[in-house]
């Protein structure tokens, strides 16, 4: 008795949080911002705090410090994710890089993602179908000139089909490749919204073999859905590559992504092959290029370009560059992008203010560790409160205005390394966002097309505003909707 006790005392408490319900702890009071009740309840119990939701344990982190003690001192015990069980079956049961737990099967993916996929050679072998996406929207937004366009469909729509057309663009073919994208996107906006959705089997355990939502049930025909998807257009790439090599053995050289992940021969640690019997190690990686990538990147577009239309001051800085770089009678290439210094700055100041994912994607301890002098228990969930920690007064100057020139004084001092803690729109440690090179791109080229190419206007008698809708990324609640009129002196490059 005496030892228990001992041992008791010297365990360290629990962080402080509210009390919540019997059984249900404080799910009845989490209303539908949860970035709205996170940040006022790190105001009332500080920067760590726990919460009871149903039979889960949840810890929030709203500190810099606190943050750098999880990432950095104990990155290691926090390398753990907890996925919902829509993430759990969607993703194969964990057989993807986002959701895997930390092990040797994460490590040999992750490196996989970013030596092949993600690397500068990659990334520029398939530059050229990335600029016929953009160029396609370019085209399609001229056809509507003068009509009021969602742009937050319309970078979604480009950044799907730029992300799909890397994957398998050459592997399918133009002829197939409308069709096949279509049906694809609809399984992805279905998928996304499962992954979303609150799951009450997920708060109480117990209950998950009644899935009382069906969310299991859908989950499961989703992902057969997608797995037979994913298996037709594996057969199409494995036998396009064959008959190009013996038809043709030098005459095309061009490869998209999925043609490079089936030739990689995958490896345990150990060097002794993987199976990749049904490729499913080849389809988590699909999976999250996909889900993780297209979302996150045009809810981005979207918060840029509303910031934009807002600060005027800004929007003229953004188009005399673009001018300067670009010229009034060219298109924008990638290799412009490095000298848009202030389009830079304006997207890493709309990331402070609207991270696409504000509270990083959620970590779990391997064993129970001690954060802030609290005890975290093993298998807690724990959110890394970012939208918190770039709005915080005591951290930035007028933290609630948009004030690009911060980021233009040493570029270097906030990038997306998530080196700086109290910057983390990519997250940090070895968890950190491994598509990043491929975001970046992506989102600087979208925008600086798009707004080279157009004037765009708020439609009249409308008013911006900047709620936010959060489910697992922060959307604008209402779509942001824009009226373009060609700028371009030569109505030509349009085509
Ligand atoms: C604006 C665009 C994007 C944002 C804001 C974003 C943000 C993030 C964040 C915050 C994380 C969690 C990092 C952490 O836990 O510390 C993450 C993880 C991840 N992201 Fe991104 N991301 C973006 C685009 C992409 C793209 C384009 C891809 C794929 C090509 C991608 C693939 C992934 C993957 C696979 C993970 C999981 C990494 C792991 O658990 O090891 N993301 N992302």
């Amino acid at each position: 008795f005496v030892l228990k006790r001992s041992k008791n005392a010297a365990r360290r408490p629990l962080p402080p949080g509210p009390i919540g319900l019997p059984i249900l702890g404080y799910l009845p009071f989490l209303g539908d911002n949860l970035q709205e009740k996170f940040a006022e309840l790190a105001d009332a119990y500080g920067p760590i705090y726990k919460l009871w939701l149903g039979r889960k344990l949840y810890v929030v982190v709203s500190s810099p410090a606190l943050v750098k003690e999880i990432v950095r001192e104990k990155d290691l015990e926090f390398a753990n994710r907890d996925p919902n069980i829509a993430a759990r079956i969607l993703s194969y049961g964990g057989k993807d890089i986002a959701f895997a737990n930390y092990g040797s099967y994460w490590r040999t993916m992750r490196k996989l993602f970013v030596k092949e996929v993600m690397s500068t050679r990659s990334l520029e072998a398939c530059y050229d179908l990335r600029l016929q996406t953009v160029r396609k929207s370019v085209s399609e937004v001229y056809q509507m000139v003068g009509s009021p366009i969602d742009i937050g469909e319309l970078a979604l729509r480009t950044m799907i089909g730029s992300v799909i057309t890397m994957l398998w663009g050459i592997s399918i073919g133009r002829e197939k490749g409308d069709s096949v994208n279509s049906e694809f996107k609809t399984v992805m906006v279905k998928l996304m919204e499962l992954v979303s959705k609150p799951n009450v089997s997920d708060f109480f355990p117990v209950l998950s073999r009644l899935d009382l939502q069906g969310i299991a049930r859908q989950a499961r025909e989703v992902n057969l859905r997608f797995d037979r998807f994913l298996d037709s257009i594996i057969r199409s790439a494995t036998e396009g590559e064959a008959r190009r090599l013996s038809d043709h053995p030098n005459r095309d050289q061009r490869k998209d992504l999925l043609q490079l992940l089936l030739a990689l021969e995958i490896e345990n640690e150990d060097g002794t092959p993987r199976t990749a019997s049904n490729n499913q190690e080849i389809k988590g990686i699909l999976m999250d290029i996909v889900i993780g990538g297209t979302d996150t990147t045009a809810a981005m577009v979207e918060w840029v370009m509303a910031e934009l239309l807002h600060h005027k001051d800004a929007m003229e800085k953004v188009m005399e560059q673009l001018t300067e770089v670009v010229g009034v009678n060219s298109m924008v290439q990638e290799h412009c992008l490095p000298k848009l210094k202030y389009l830079e700055a304006v997207v890493k100041e709309t990331f402070r203010l609207h991270p696409a994912l504000p509270l990083v994607v959620p970590r779990s301890p391997d064993s129970s560790c001690v954060v802030g002098g609290y005890t975290i228990p093993k298998g807690s969930t724990v959110f890394l409160n970012a939208a918190y920690i770039h709005t915080d007064p005591k951290l930035w100057d007028k933290p609630l205005d948009f004030v690009p020139e911060r980021f233009l004084e040493d570029p270097s001092e906030y990038d997306f390394s998530g080196n700086n803690f109290v910057y983390l729109p990519f997250g940090s440690g070895r968890r950190i966002c491994p598509g990043l090179p491929l975001a970046e791109k992506m989102l600087m080229f979208m925008l600086a097309n798009f707004l080279h190419s157009f004037h765009w206007e708020l439609p009249e008698g409308t008013e911006l505003e900047f709620s936010n809708n959060v489910g697992i990324v922060s959307k604008k609640s209402r779509p942001l909707v824009v009226i373009p009129r060609p700028r371009l002196m030569d109505q030509e490059l349009y085509k």
